[in-house]
């Protein structure tokens, strides 16, 4: 690793844009998360998150602007990217016709780790997350919980400096949603950052350290929610995007359906002011 790879921001974008024919999914995303944040990223359906990630990790490539995960550009470095990035897909399965320890072996082998170190992590995971009696079991014939399960194992395997997760918690049973949690937690005191897109507001709140709200392709507020003072996380992210789509605002406070209205402004003056600190 470079100097200015360690020292560059965990994850920055700078005026990423990404269209799908006539549809703008990213439209100029500024985005910076320093390391060591647990970071939410919310936003209605459509927002564009799913696209971030998938350029974020080299997935997608963009059609204006440049991405660098911790430092590394994931589109002209893919393998690079690989070793410092863990990924926990939306709807993931591990292939179908691998036992759950052949699909670990898999996945430490893609990421150059040796045996002896996916055994120690496989071992480690096991116990987290209960699976031990699952190890020889094809993936196809897993529940959707223990499919969650081995995926989230996956994203953590080569113990990656930044991790990219897509509704961490769905169809874990509440015991095993708080172990993930704390896990979470646990890693990113450890140095490591933690991307994290989700509808569950009341989970982002809960875990993150700053949460960024995306509308429309656009970053439209960060808000860090230990500095919420009693607010709650749900309505400020319902003010901010009705304000950008000028929706509920416009119902409710007369805005009108307009980028530039009063309460568009004050939404992007939290991503200025968040970027200060
Ligand atoms: N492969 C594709 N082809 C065409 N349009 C796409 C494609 N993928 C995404 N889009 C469009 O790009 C926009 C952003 O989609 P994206 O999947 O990034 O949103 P999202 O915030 O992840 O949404 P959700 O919360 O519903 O998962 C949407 O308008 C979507 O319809």
């Amino acid at each position: 690793m470079t100097d200015g790879e360690r020292s560059a921001p965990a994850i920055e974008t700078r005026g990423l844009t990404k269209r799908y024919g006539d549809v703008t999914a990213l439209s100029a995303l500024d985005l910076t998360v320093p390391r060591g944040e647990l970071y939410g990223f919310l936003g209605p359906n459509g927002a564009g998150k799913s696209t971030t990630i998938n350029v974020l990790t080299g997935q997608l490539e963009p059609d204006e602007g440049s991405a660098r995960v911790a430092g590394i550009d994931p589109v002209a470095n893919p393998v690079q990217a690989r070793a410092a990035v863990g990924i926990l897909p939306e709807n993931g399965r591990p292939p179908s016709f691998l036992t759950v320890r052949e699909y670990f072996e898999f996945a430490g082998a893609t990421r150059g780790l040796s045996d002896e170190r996916v055994a120690e992590a496989v071992d480690a995971w096991a116990d987290r997350l209960e699976f031990r009696h699952k190890l020889d079991t094809l993936c196809t014939d897993l529940s959707q919980g223990e499919r969650q399960k081995v995926l989230v194992t996956q994203a953590f395997i080569h113990e990656p400096e930044v991790v990219f997760i897509d509704e961490p918690l769905t169809n874990l049973d509440p015991i095993m949603q708080e172990r993930v949690k704390r896990f979470f937690r646990t890693y990113r005191e450890a140095g490591n950052t933690l991307f994290l897109s989700t509808h569950f507001i009341g989970t982002a709140e809960e875990v993150c350290t700053r949460v960024g709200i995306i509308n429309r392709g656009r970053l439209l507020a960060e808000i860090r929610p230990s500095e919420l003072d009693g607010d709650s996380l749900l309505d400020r992210f319902f003010e901010t995007v009705d304000a950008d789509s000028g929706e509920g605002a416009a119902v409710e406070s007369g805005l009108a359906a307009d980028p530039a209205a009063p309460g568009a402004d004050s939404a992007a003056g939290e991503v200025e002011a968040a970027s200060e600190d």
